[in-house]
């Protein structure tokens, strides 16, 4: 039964319809049918019934005579003239006392039934009616007669009516059939209209498509809805399309802008790190070699203040443009931060193209960049590291190339540097400094050391320079050397350099109330330069000691110079109006161009101690050392030498004009109490040399 309503519900409307119609007609048929052969059975067996009854009173009251004089064959005579009635099968004449007088039997295969006086007078059952009729004169019995029908021609009526009724039905049937099938496909056009354009908008996804309304009011309000429908999804459809390109046109500006500089149109460092990540993947399953370059431009900060942000803009744009000219295709180029690039070379053979594409870069970048009438000359540090030969590890290459980059920026800018164990300590070490150093100052580790500057006409100590030292508590004395450039990169140089000055102005302040007139010198770190209350610091810390500034000297290095912004120049320029005297520390070894003592108001030029190692046998140092002596003084400016340590070598700059010397030949640095002692010794405002040597 269940499969049976699976199946009709799988069916078409169509077929259900069909169906549902021949089912009902046909029953219904069939059922008019049944009730007509009913109807007939009824009235044929009641004409047979009336037919024998007639038979059997006919027979009865003819027999009559033959029954009162007992003569059979005469009553023989009257019942077989039965025979001419198709229908009677048998009749029997029966004596009073109800045995069988005589018989008429059609078929002998099948005698009449034995007489029973009880049965009633007209009996019917499906084989046959019977009637029994009493045979009396007057009110004497003299017996009884049975006449017994067959039904059959009842049957057979019924068969031949059965036989014309039901092909009658069924071609009835067939014929209904064929017109409803007719009917209901011309009936159902517009419902597979409607579903053959339902389907088409699914297959094609054209929900510009529209059903014919159909004159029908029910389906034609069915087409006009469902087309009023499609006018809904059409338009959200628009709608939905219109929001979809929208969002991808978002989309498409926003992945832009994560993997893309506006300024260089190079991908930028989400896409670097992205792109680095999956070529290191591929470079570990095919066992290949990646190089991972940083380059960090030189001076680019100088251009961008001197020179406005459009040009820097437009120097990074040319900048990546040649860079770009070096690298082959597939080589990946990405500007990673404000003046920092990064380049990934996949699948190299030999860790050697490293320093070829560095190379390559450097002479690319060597020729001046020409924006708007300026020439601007912009260097690089470039940083390089191997995978796999120094690091496995995304995160670790992309350290070990900046480690790399920031020796080739310290190493003096416009070079390169691949990535070597050592620097990985280094970092280390550093990095360990750098979290001590921020507690050594308010741990009071620092101390001041200062080395006598002496003048070379008199001998006597006018001067010394401070050097800070830090006693460590476990590392002991950490030297200068080690943690300023660590001070500098954090930025705690800052509040170092202003301890420095604070100690160094206390001290001399100590030994003018001594007597011992003479002037500090204390080294600015370029980060300090920067800082924009440097004057009103300094200042401030010399008026705190009460010294006048007459007696500070700072010195700064070349390289501090070259970078100097505006700002910078008027921060100089406050400092020696001020009073403050500048001098020029490490001379000679920065830069070729001396254009900038024009610029800057400093006082005194320090020769390096590298020219001063060779004198006086080496004539190359000999002949740089006169050179600087003679330039200084046509600039009016002071010279003082570093890194005296023999008597020779004082000899020399003494007769050659030098104005003071400083070195382990006067003194090595040393705490303020034994230059306390030393200036005591020579007990007037300065000590002769003889007595420090
Ligand atoms: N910004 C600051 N820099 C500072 C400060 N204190 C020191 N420094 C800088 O650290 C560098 C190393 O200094 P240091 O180890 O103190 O070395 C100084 C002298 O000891 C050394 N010197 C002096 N005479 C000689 C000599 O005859 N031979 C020789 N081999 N070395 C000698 O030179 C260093 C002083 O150099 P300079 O400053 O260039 O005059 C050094 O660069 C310091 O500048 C600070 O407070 N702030």
């Amino acid at each position: 039964m269940e499969q049976l309503i699976e199946w009709i519900n799988r069916q078409a409307l169509s077929t259900k319809l069909k169906w549902t119609y021949l089912v009902t007609s046909g029953g219904v048929m069939l059922l008019s049918t049944l009730f007509l052969i009913g109807i007939q059975l009824y009235f044929f067996t009641a004409a047979l019934v009336r037919q024998t009854q007639s038979q059997a009173t006919m027979a009865g009251e003819n027999l009559t005579a033959a029954m009162a004089f007992a003569d059979a064959e005469a009553a023989g005579d009257i019942l077989s003239a039965l025979r001419v009635a198709p229908d009677v099968q048998s009749a029997v004449a029966y004596d009073a006392k109800g045995k069988a007088f005589v018989s008429f039997v059609r078929d002998p295969q099948s005698p009449p039934a034995a007489h029973d006086p009880h049965v009633r007078e007209t009996e019917v059952d499906v084989r046959g009616v019977s009637v029994t009729r009493r045979i009396q004169v007057g009110s004497r019995l003299l017996g009884t007669v049975v006449v017994r029908s067959s039904v059959t021609s009842v049957y057979r009526q019924l068969a031949l009516y059965l036989a014309l009724a039901l092909p009658m039905t069924l071609a009835l049937l067939s014929l209904s059939y064929y017109a409803l099938s007719r009917l209901q496909r011309y009936f159902t056009a517009p419902i597979r209209a409607l579903s053959a354009v339902s389907e088409q908008i699914s297959r094609q996804g054209d929900y510009s498509l529209r059903a014919e309304v159909s004159q029908a009011a029910d389906i034609g309000l069915l087409a006009r809805t469902f087309n009023g429908m499609l006018d809904r999804i059409q338009k959200r459809e628009l709608e939905l399309e219109a929001e979809i390109n929208e969002r991808k046109r978002i989309e498409v500006k926003l992945d832009r802008l994560a993997h893309y500089d506006p300024v260089t149109q190079l991908n930028n460092r989400h896409f670097f790190n992205e792109r680095l990540e999956s070529v290191l993947a591929r470079a570990r399953k095919f066992d290949e070699r990646t190089i991972l370059m940083f380059i960090d431009l030189d001076n680019f900060k100088t251009v961008n203040d001197t020179l406005g942000h459009d040009i820097g803009d437009e120097l990074l744009r040319l900048v990546s443009r040649r860079l770009s000219e070096t690298l082959r295709f597939g080589d990946v180029l990405s500007r990673i931060g404000g003046d920092e690039f990064g380049i990934i070379l996949e699948n190299v053979s030999q860790v050697g193209v490293a320093s070829l594409i560095a190379e390559k870069c450097l002479l690319k970048l060597a020729d001046p960049i020409h924006i708007h009438g300026h020439d601007i000359h912009i260097g690089a540090s470039i940083g390089i590291s191997v995978y796999p030969d120094d690091a496995t590890d995304m995160h670790a290459l992309l350290k070990y190339a900046d480690t790399a980059m920031y020796y080739a920026k310290n190493g003096g800018k416009n070079a390169w540097r691949m990535f070597t164990p050592s620097m990985r300590d280094d970092a280390h070490k550093r990095f360990k400094l750098d979290n001590n150093l921020r507690r050594a100052l308010e741990r009071d580790e620092f101390v001041l050391h200062y080395q006598p500057q002496v003048d070379l006409k008199t001998g006597d100590i006018v001067g010394v320079e401070a050097l800070i030292r830090w006693i460590h508590p476990q590392l002991g004395m950490v030297s200068p050397n080690d943690f300023i450039p660590v001070a500098e990169d954090t930025g705690l140089i800052v509040p170092i350099g202003e301890w420095v000055l604070r100690e160094a102005c206390r001290d001399l302040k100590r030994w003018h109330a001594e007597g011992h007139l003479l002037r500090v010198a204390v080294n600015l770190s370029g980060r300090q330069l920067k800082e924009n209350n440097l004057v009103a610091a300094v200042l401030a810390t010399l008026r705190e000691a009460d010294v006048d500034p007459c007696w500070l000297e700072l010195e700064l290095t070349e390289s501090m110079l070259m970078d100097a912004s505006t700002d910078i120049v008027d921060r100089l320029h406050a400092l020696t109006d001020a009073g403050i005297q500048l001098a020029i520390d490490d001379f000679g070894t920065g830069y070729s161009s001396m254009s900038y003592l024009k610029t800057f108001p400093v006082r005194a030029l320090k020769v390096d101690r590298s020219f001063v190692r060779g004198l006086p046998q080496d004539p190359e140092d000999a002949a740089i050392t006169r050179a600087i002596i003679a330039m200084a003084r046509s600039l009016r400016m002071e010279i003082v030498a570093e890194g005296i340590e023999t008597q020779e070598q004082h000899d020399f700059l003494r007769a050659h004009g030098c104005d003071k010397s400083q070195g382990y030949l006067y003194g090595r640095p040393c705490p303020a109490a034994q230059i306390g002692q030393l200036l005591a010794r020579s007990g007037a405002g300065a000590c002769a040399v003889d007595s420090v040597v």
